[in-house]
């Protein structure tokens, strides 16, 4: 009997990460073209850098390296020229002859490696971000000797995505037209050892001198390095291109073995795994354990909502009833409300495909348990009972979040101990569970960027209650699911019954409705809108014209310098107006009190400008929210993360807006003006950014994009989406299981609000805001239901205020205090963009939202 030989491993590749919002989609690329496991290192990795007490760098790096076949340099922000932004990179092409392993640089690892051999880096004329090209490649059919086209060999023609301002210069510029032919994949003089592989040669018009002849490809003359300007790894880039990753891997096995070079299988490696273990797996047994089991005493709210199980009833939605009558029939003396509003599901205006199906309007939240955190605290606060604290008989605890890691840690636990499997009957996208918002800065320091200042406040930045009495708006088939999660042994929902009826005989579901074509009758909240102006009192700052420009074309120089390839400045504007709406009793009546006594009118309140900002922006994702202290007042059109039960995940970034008028009224005419280089690019980089964020939890072949690139029309706007899908990983075991909110935790900040590359461009326009937070605007509002689906949006076409900032009053007034609303706009910059055309951008964004300051309530 022959011994079975041991399978032999896989061999590993290390990807070495300057920080790349596509990085993991070249992980993902490698794993799937290639039998290999892919290990990822930070170009900054503090474990090889500076562990105290270790044997040198060099010997690190060494020992590190001698487990791979192979070392990918990725791309990134920055240049080659700043040690910095390439890290360990430019040590790997200094290794000695003994040492050296293959090596592939794509982009800035690619630019590294020209600048390493004699070549310079310098600007190109114009950046080329998102632009696709076809790759001038010698694929060896035009030569008989064996190098011919090398990794390009038997390719052929396709094209690529480029995202760089950047280019390698080996002198190619300085060579005659008419030698060009045969001197393009020469190395020249200067740089002997660079031999080139692929160009692509960019027509710049006469004005800026003729054509531009851009490296594109490139090996070593004698050693095993060979580096990609274009990004092999974009969703467009042609499929016929994945043919010289694996040429590249060939070669770089065969070089192994032709030195007899064997990678170590054993000893521990300093990098991680492609992928994000989930936040589940990381919990210790104890925390991740039923709470039930561990509860302790003063840890009252750990087994709170435990065990419920899901009661609901089902009344028909009557013709022309809408979100906000539901919400006066119900009462409106609650002091907080989450309402996620589907304000445009009933409007004939808006095309099948971006109107909302649901609305879901959370009630009871003075007695639904809370998460809140603040960026930067060790401890998430458990609250129950509003924000009314003692008065209401509130309780209040800070939780230690070390035993969670994070936040996010913590969230996913105190979900999965109260999660429930779907119901069959169930026709709800949500049951119960998690409802709420997540500012900006909270997706900032997940991306590990803090404000360099003391913030002032200690707002939340994660606030979710978890509802337990709820009811779901289902506008397709008319249908209003009044529902309570609760104790398996309470046989009776006296809540849902009476609610039920509260509905059902409520003046606002009585009326005789007349059938209108559009499916709308008119009711009070959809009647026309006089408007008038702002109410007396009101002041209104908005962003300084110049400043913006100026700001535009400073973020261009950021990318033009390769620090960037796209970046979505904002800027606020500032209403002050009197106090309209209290967070509690005592106040609101003192404050009637100084009313009577003051010569304003009351302005309208938050509500009035929900029901009228829904009137005249219907979204799929309007949403009124009042909780922890913000209220926000949305008409936000864009999707960030949903995910069901299955693990399906779809995302779906907006990204190139034209604003409609009497040239743009039809959808052709908007395809026409968006589907250009310019907005399809915009467009593009944040979709390989989204790609990047679901693959780093979903992982290799898991991640799809089913749209690319398809303009839809809103109530003011034409805008261009891309919808890309990711599936979760199976669980292997119950520790290991990956949920939503391990896609959620891993995206944030949103990437149509940032720009890419996410961190690079996030820290330059913290400089360009001057610091000024967004606050909950670029943040998400949305939902996790307990049996794990969610859907949370992107907050934008909003106003929020928070009720600690307040200011004196105009003239003077010491006794009249103001509240504050803030409304954040923005767009995307990129090379192509014109300071006027972006400010015109901002100003659209703003109208909407700052016109209900001038409606009458
Ligand atoms: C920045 C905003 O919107 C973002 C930018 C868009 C764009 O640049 O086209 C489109 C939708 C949003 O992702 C905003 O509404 O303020
Ligand atoms: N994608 C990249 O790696 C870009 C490299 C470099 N920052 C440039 O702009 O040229």
């Amino acid at each position: 009997m022959t011994a079975r030989r041991p399978p032999r491993p896989r061999p590993r590749i290390l990807f070495l990460d300057a920080y790349d919002s596509f990085s993991n989609n070249i992980t993902a690329l490698l794993t799937a073209l290639l039998d290999v496991d892919v290990f990822v290192l930070p170009i900054d990795s503090p474990s090889l850098l500076c562990p105290a007490g270790e044997p040198d760098f060099a010997e690190r790096l060494r020992r590190e390296l001698g487990h791979y076949a192979a070392v990918v340099c990725g791309p990134g922000p920055g240049s080659p020229d700043n040690d910095a932004d390439v890290g360990l990179v430019k040590h790997i092409w200094r290794l000695c002859d003994e040492d050296v392993l293959p090596v592939l640089g794509i982009c800035l690892g690619f630019q590294s490696l020209v600048a390493s051999f004699g070549g310079r880096v310098r600007r190109l004329r114009r950046g080329l971000h998102g632009m696709v090209r076809e790759i001038g490649h010698r694929d060896g059919s035009e030569t008989d000797d064996d190098e011919g086209g090398d990794i390009f060999q038997g390719v052929g023609r396709f094209k690529a995505t480029l995202y760089h301002s950047l280019c390698g210069d080996i002198g190619q510029q300085d060579v005659p037209e008419a030698e060009w032919a045969e001197a393009r994949w020469r190395p020249s003089p200067s740089c002997p050892d660079v031999v080139p592989l692929a160009w692509v040669e960019e027509d710049r018009g006469d004005d800026e001198g003729g054509v531009e002849r851009i490296l594109m490809g490139v090996k070593h003359r004698t050693r095993p390095f060979w580096g990609l300007q274009y990004h092999p790894e974009s969703v467009c880039t042609e499929e016929e291109g994945n043919q010289v990753i694996v040429n590249w891997f060939r070669e770089a096995q065969q070089w192994n073995e032709a030195r007899g070079r064997v990678a170590a299988v054993d000893g521990d490696i300093l990098a991680r795994n492609a992928t994000k273990p989930s936040l589940l797996s990381q919990l210790p047994g104890m925390v991740a354990s039923a709470p039930g089991q561990t509860a302790s005493s003063d840890r009252w709210w750990e087994s709170m909502d435990v065990g419920n199980v899901y009661r609901s009833m089902t009344i028909p939605l009557p013709q022309g009833v809408q979100v906000p009558d539901i919400v006066e029939a119900m009462g409106c003396e609650e002091s907080e409300r989450i309402i996620l509003d589907s304000a445009n599901a009933a409007n004939a205006m808006a095309r099948a495909d971006v109107r909302g199906r649901y609305s879901i309007i959370a009630t009871g939240l003075e007695s639904a348990l809370r998460i809140e955190y603040h960026t930067g605290d060790d401890y998430a606060t458990l609250k129950l009972g509003s924000i009314r604290g003692e008065s209401a008989g509130g309780l209040s605890q800070q939780v230690p979040l070390a035993p969670y890691g994070t936040i996010w840690g913590f969230v996913a636990s105190f979900h999965e101990a109260r999660q429930i499997e779907t119901t069959e009957s169930a026709q709800s996208p949500f049951l119960g569970g998690f409802m709420g918002y997540i500012t900006y800065e909270q997706g900032l320091s997940d991306i590990g960027i803090f404000p360099d200042h003391d913030r002032q406040h200690h707002r939340p930045d994660v606030c979710l209650a978890w509802v337990t009495k709820s009811i779901t708006v289902d506008h397709v088939t008319k249908l209003i699911h009044i529902q309570q999660l609760l104790p398996q042994e309470l046989d009776v929902a006296l809540w849902i019954e009476k609610t039920a009826d509260k509905l059902i005989f409520s003046p606002n579901f009585q009326t005789v409705f007349h059938h209108h074509s559009d499916g709308f009758s008119p009711r009070k909240s959809t009647q026309p809108l006089k408007t008038r102006r702002p109410s007396r009192g009101t002041t209104t700052i908005t962003p300084m014209t110049k400043e913006y420009e100026t700001k535009v074309s400073i973020c261009q120089e950021f990318i033009a310098a390769g620090d960037s390839y796209e970046l979505c400045l904002t800027d606020q504007t500032k209403i002050t107006r009197p106090i309209s709406d209290h967070p509690n009793s005592a106040e609101r009546h003192l404050s009637r009190k100084r009313r009577r006594s003051s010569s304003l009118p009351a302005p309208p309140s938050s509500w009035s400008l929900f029901k009228s900002l829904r009137t005249r922006q219907p979204a799929p994702f309007a949403s009124y929210i009042r909780l922890g202290g913000a209220t926000l007042v949305s008409a936000s059109p864009e999707r960030f993360l949903q995910y069901d039960d299955t693990g399906r995940c779809s995302m779906k970034p907006m990204k190139g807006t034209v604003r409609k008028s009497e040239e743009v009224v039809t959808l052709a005419q908007a395809e026409k003006i968006l589907h250009i280089p310019k907005e399809e690019a915009e467009n593009l980089m944040i979709v390989d950014l989204v790609r990047h964020d679901l693959h780093s939890i979903c992982g290799a072949g898991n991640v799809t994009v089913p749209h690319l690139l398809v303009v839809e029309e809103y109530q003011s706007v034409f805008t261009m989406i891309t919808v890309v899908e990711g599936q979760l990983p199976a669980p292997e075991q119950k520790k290991e299981k990956y949920t939503g909110l391990d896609v959620l935790a891993a995206s944030l900040p949103p990437g149509s609000m940032t720009g890419a590359p996410k961190k690079r461009s996030c820290e330059i326009l913290q400089q360009l805001e001057r610091g000024q937070e967004r606050s909950l605007y670029s943040g998400v509002v949305g939902y996790m239901c307990v049996t794990g689906r969610g859907d949370w949006s992107v907050t934008i076409r909003s106003l929020f205020r928070w009720d600690d900032e307040q200011v004196a009053g105009a003239g003077g007034d010491e006794g009249e205090r103001q509240e504050v609303w803030r409304i954040g706009a923005g767009g995307a910059v990129t090379i192509l963009s014109t300071p006027e055309g972006e400010r015109e951008e901002m100003f659209t964004k703003l109208a909407g939202p700052l016109r209900v300051f001038a409606d009458s309530g």
